[in-house]
Formats: structure tokens, C-alpha cells, sequence
């Protein structure tokens, strides 16, 4: 499969104060193919969001790369590229559509706006595409004068995802995008986005806490702890197989229906491991960072990803 996304040892740090840097994008390498569906998963906090905002270009990386389909994106500053043409070939459908689409905006107008701003259309060729992007959304004509809070949360994530496939991209970021949404429209507009996914030959980069629905939805798995992927591979190996402990803990909370298939929950932390364990899997400081940072990922391998395991430095620099 072709690379459409090539992510080379992507970093952004945060100055923290104290002259401390927070890694919180740390060295992160990963491909995303053409029509491929990759699930990010981790839990709150450990640098999900700010990856995409790097890979949308709404943040600027400390260092590292970003290709789409062989065209460099991370040497250019994130302000710069809101205007470039590369702009239209990655979109992002957010958690909260709500939050996210302009009150004053009629669901035309936000369909519409990344049309006229990276497409230069106007009038009635506008017109029928926002009318087009409505019907291939589900989101039927008449409510395209409403404003967001006329509108139901599932219509809302109709809208917002109209606006984000308007300008044809090749990657679609989904950052959470059935997260506000009740669960019976969670299925429609998951099953929405698959159809559109296999109507427009896109790739998805799929964000996510629901386990069930990543391994649902996706083709390959990457799990994010504290800055770096720890692991990645195929959804089916990973969760049959899960082989670094975060992910095995991350799976392990996955609530079980079957009460023949339930394991008990593991968890993270605990007392230190012996510095001569023999597990090479598992981290000798869980939780009990030799720099007394509680956060620390210290000696914590990364598995079956391209780039070679090696030992992971502390957080906090
Ligand atoms: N502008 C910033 N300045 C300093 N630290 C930041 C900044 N933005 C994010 N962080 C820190 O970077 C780390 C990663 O944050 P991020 O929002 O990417 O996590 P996340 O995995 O998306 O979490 P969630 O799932 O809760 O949205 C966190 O420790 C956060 O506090």
C-alpha cells in the first residue's frame, strides 16, 4: 500500500516553566496508507490531540516531519498553511460538532465556507454543492438555513462532516466524532462515515477511546502513551494479542458483555519492578518514576512499530 501520511520522528514540547519541557508529542513515526483507517487511541492526556492538531498543521512541531504523499508539510508555519493549497487535502471532523461550527453561521454558510476560501467557488455552482454534500450527508435540504443550535446533535455531526469531505480531502482526521452524541446516532454516523470513507477513497485517521469501535473500524492500531506510540500493528493482531503492558491494560478495560470473555482490569503502577525482570515488556518504574516524576514513562519499550525498541528517556526533560 502507498504511504498517503509519512510521520518521521515527529516532536512538540512544551515549555512547562522551571525550564521544563513537556514531550508531549515525542519521536512519533507512523504511516497512514491511501484508504486506510488507522485508529490513535491512548488515555486523556497523553498527547493525542495535540498530534493531530500537528499533522492538520493548526500547530507547529518542535521538529520532525510530516509528508503527505511525498510533499513536506512540517517546514512550513502553521499560519502559513491555512492558505495553502495542500490545506484542502487534510480535514478534520471534531469532537463536538457544536462546539466547533460558528453559531452565526447557517449550516450552508459553514458547508460552504471551505469551499469559497480553498476552492473559489461562488453563487450557484457554491449552491448545489453545499445542496450535494447535504444529500451524500444525510442531512436533508430544508434545514441547511438553520443555525447549529436549531439543530440536533446527529444533524450538527452531519454538518460537520459535510464541511469537512467539501474540499475533497484525501486524509480526514476524526478526532472523537461521535463522543457528544447518544449511542443509537454514534451508529449512523459511524456507519455514515464508513460509507463516505469507501464512496470518496479516503484515508481516516481515526481518534478514539471506544475500543470496540476501533477495532470495528480500523485496519491498523496505534496506541499512544505519554508522547510516543508504544505500539502499533493490525487491529485484529493488536487486540488478539496485545504486547506491550498499556495496551494490554487499555484492552483490559474494554467493558465485556460475555462473562465468560471478562478478565480482571489491569492496571498501571504498583511497587517497581526488579531492575533484572526478566519480562523485557515490562517497565521496571511504573509509576515510580528515579526522577520522581509521576508521570514518567522511564525504560518503557516500544514493540512492533517500523522504528527499532529502544529505551524511553523521562517525560519531563
Ligand atoms: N499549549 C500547551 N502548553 C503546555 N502543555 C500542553 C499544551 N497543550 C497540551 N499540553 C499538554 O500536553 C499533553 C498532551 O495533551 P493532549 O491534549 O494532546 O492530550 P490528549 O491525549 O488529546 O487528551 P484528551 O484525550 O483528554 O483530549 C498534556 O499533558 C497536556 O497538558
Amino acid at each position: 500500500m502507498t504511504a498517503l501520511l509519512d510521520i518521521a520522528e515527529l516532536a512538540k514540547r512544551f515549555d512547562v516553566g522551571n525550564k521544563r519541557l513537556l514531550h508531549a508529542v515525542d519521536e512519533v513515526t507512523f504511516t497512514i496508507g491511501r484508504g486506510e483507517t488507522v485508529g490513535l487511541v491512548g488515555e486523556s492526556g497523553c498527547g493525542k490531540s495535540t498530534l493531530v492538531r500537528l499533522i492538520n498543521r493548526l500547530l507547529d512541531p518542535t521538529s520532525g516531519s510530516i509528508r503527505l504523499a511525498g510533499t513536506e508539510l512540517a517546514d512550513m508555519r502553521a499560519r502559513a498553511f491555512a492558505g495553502n493549497a495542500n490545506r484542502a487535502r487534510i480535514q478534520m471532523v471534531f469532537q463536538d460538532a457544536g462546539d466547533s461550527l460558528n453559531p452565526r453561521y447557517t449550516a450552508a454558510d459553514a458547508i460552504a465556507d471551505p469551499i469559497r476560501r480553498l476552492r473559489k467557488m461562488s453563487g450557484a455552482s457554491l449552491k448545489s454543492r453545499v445542496e450535494a454534500l447535504a444529500d451524500m450527508t444525510g442531512l436533508p435540504r430544508e434545514l441547511l438555513s438553520r443555525f447549529p443550535h436549531q439543530l440536533s446533535g446527529g444533524q450538527k455531526a452531519r454538518v460537520g462532516i459535510a464541511r469537512a469531505i467539501a474540499v475533497e480531502p484525501e486524509l480526514l482526521i476524526l478526532d472523537e466524532p461521535t463522543a457528544a452524541l447518544d449511542v443509537s446516532v454514534q451508529v449512523v454516523i459511524l456507519k455514515l462515515l464508513q460509507q463516505l470513507k469507501h464512496e470518496l477513497g479516503m484515508s481516516y485517521l481515526f481518534v478514539s477511546h471506544d475500543l470496540n469501535v476501533v477495532r470495528l473500524l480500523c485496519d491498523r492500531v496505534l496506541v499512544m502513551y505519554l508522547g510516543k506510540i508504544v505500539e502499533s500493528g493490525p487491529a485484529a493482531e493488536l487486540f488478539a494479542d496485545p504486547r506491550h503492558p498499556y495496551t494490554r491494560a487499555l484492552i483490559s478495560a474494554i467493558p465485556q458483555a460475555d462473562p465468560d470473555k471478562r478478565v480482571g482490569r489491569l492496571r498501571l503502577g504498583g511497587e517497581p519492578r526488579s531492575p533484572i525482570d526478566p519480562d523485557p515488556t515490562v517497565c521496571r518504574f511504573y509509576g515510580r518514576c528515579p526522577k520522581g516524576e509521576p508521570r514518567c514513562s522511564a525504560e518503557m519499550p516500544v514493540l512492533r512499530t517500523v522504528a527499532p525498541a529502544r529505551h524511553v528517556a523521562c517525560h519531563f526533560a
